[in-house]
């Protein structure tokens, strides 16, 4: 009879219906496939049974957080074989789900999990969010929300961000460092809304304070930073005291839609309107276009997703809901940028910044590899582990251009049409 590592590829060569251009070792110490190729590893049998019987990306996702299914070798390989192959077929889980289903492939699975193994280890707890079926981002639910994704601790953050604590896709020059990276992104951000000395700047998701601090600092602006994340504005506070900005720089625990005390010369919104979904979004742009003077502008910078599907629908990948960013939703950019035109804002600029996301993400996968023990202890081992592989499968899909991100400046224009931008605007690129 042939080997456990043997017979689960040609059981996944089955489900896939194309050959596995990975490695597989399984329980039983067997190993099957090109000898070159990244290992996907079955530890135990409940890794199967996890891809098997609970099928879709969940069942991947907590065979992947419980340690009982893994990579060895590198694992951009890896995501890019098995992830390319799906992508390249166009099937979704659902596809999967069903050639799962097959008797033929239950029969085999059934067959192969009577082989034995070494005893389980025990099954850790489950960490996914449950949450209503509709999406309705009120204020208590993208407050847990948040708290989920955010408040794992400042300490994990700085391991995987750096010191420059920026969660949002850098502006990459070559030779550049991630520090230099991000702040020539804030510095970015700051000219395409004409920042001048004195002028009131609302930073909406403001997280560790960085874009607040760089305004303040370096354009002598006053800023209002609101976030959800008590450990953020807690961290954000203490580094704005240690600049000497708290005269100019006030971080609030606050929701964007109870920011009441406009009106503001501009409004930055860096990696925050992910959060806010289809249902609130009109909302969102017609809250932050309400806080602005006339002639205020708006820098949204925002993850897209490709419109493909239903064009005004808002995707949600079920791995990165359940354990990363629950309640988040990605949009086309054509549909963000609808929503600020109905909102009453005159879209000017649109900046494509897919590959730059792709290389912070590896930059930050390198971050989390070289300080693991410690991310692990911080953070947990599930927790760790789901981090590394959200971050290294964004980076892949920013890299193949399932997923993009953008930098739309928006203007509240006055009646006049005086738009207060130069005639040449994009002075920002030197
Ligand atoms: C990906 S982080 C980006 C942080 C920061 N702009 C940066 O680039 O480093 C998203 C931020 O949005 C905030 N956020 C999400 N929903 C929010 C809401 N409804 N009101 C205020 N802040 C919100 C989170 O607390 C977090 O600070």
């Amino acid at each position: 009879m042939a080997d456990a590592a043997s017979r689960l590829r040609s059981l996944a060569e089955q489900v896939l219906g194309t050959p596995l251009p990975v490695r597989v070792r399984a329980w039983d110490g067997s190993e099957a496939g090109p000898p070159d190729a990244p290992a996907l590893v079955f530890h135990n049998r409940r890794a199967l049974r996890r891809l098997l019987f609970k099928p879709g990306e969940l069942g991947l996702a907590r065979a992947w957080v419980s340690g009982d299914l893994d990579i060895d070798g590198d694992l951009y390989t890896a995501l890019e074989a098995v992830a390319g192959l799906v992508w390249e077929r166009g099937d979704d889980a659902r596809t999967l789900a069903q050639a799962v289903r097959d008797p033929a492939v239950r029969a085999a699975a059934r067959d192969l999990l009577k082989l034995a193994g070494p005893p389980l280890p025990p099954a850790p707890p489950r960490e996914e969010i449950r949450r209503p079926r509709r999406r309705l981002h009120t204020r208590r639910t993208d407050r847990r929300a948040v708290s989920h994704h955010y408040d794992v601790g400042n300490d994990f953050y700085e391991i995987v961000l750096g010191p420059s604590m920026v969660y949002s896709c850098a502006y990459w020059e070559d030779g550049g460092t991630l520090e230099s990276a991000q702040r020539d992104k804030l510095g970015l951000v700051c000219a395409k809304l004409g920042l001048k000395e004195g002028q009131r700047l609302l930073d909406v998701g403001c997280g560790w304070g960085s874009m607040a601090i760089h305004a303040a600092r370096e354009h002598g602006v006053r800023v209002v930073g609101v976030t959800l994340s008590q450990e953020q504005a807690a961290h954000a506070r203490k580094r704005v005291a240690d600049e000497g900005l708290t005269d100019r720089v006030e971080i609030r625990v606050q929701d964007y839609r109870d920011v009441v005390d406009g009106p503001f010369d501009a409004v930055s919104s860096i990696g925050m309107a992910e959060h806010v979904g289809a249902a609130r979004y009109l909302e969102y742009a017609s809250r932050l276009y309400a806080l602005l003077k006339p002639g205020g502008r708006l820098l949204n910078h925002q993850i897209a997703r490709r419109p493909e599907r239903d064009e005004t629908a808002y995707e949600v990948d079920r791995f990165i809901d359940s354990y990363v960013f629950p309640d988040g939703e990605l949009a086309p950019l054509g549909t963000t940028v609808t929503q600020l035109e109905r909102a009453g804002f005159e879209v000017r600029d649109v900046e494509a910044l897919r590959e730059h996301y792709a290389r912070t993400l590896r930059r930050w996968v390198v971050n989390l590899e070289a300080d693991w023990d410690r991310a692990v202890r911080l953070a947990g081992f599930g927790r760790a582990r789901v981090w590394r592989l959200y971050m290294a499968a964004s980076a892949l899909a920013f890299e193949r251009n399932r997923i993009g991100v953008n930098q739309v400046l928006a203007v509240r224009t006055p009646e006049s049409g005086a738009s207060g931008l130069p005639p040449r605007p994009r002075t920002w690129h030197g």
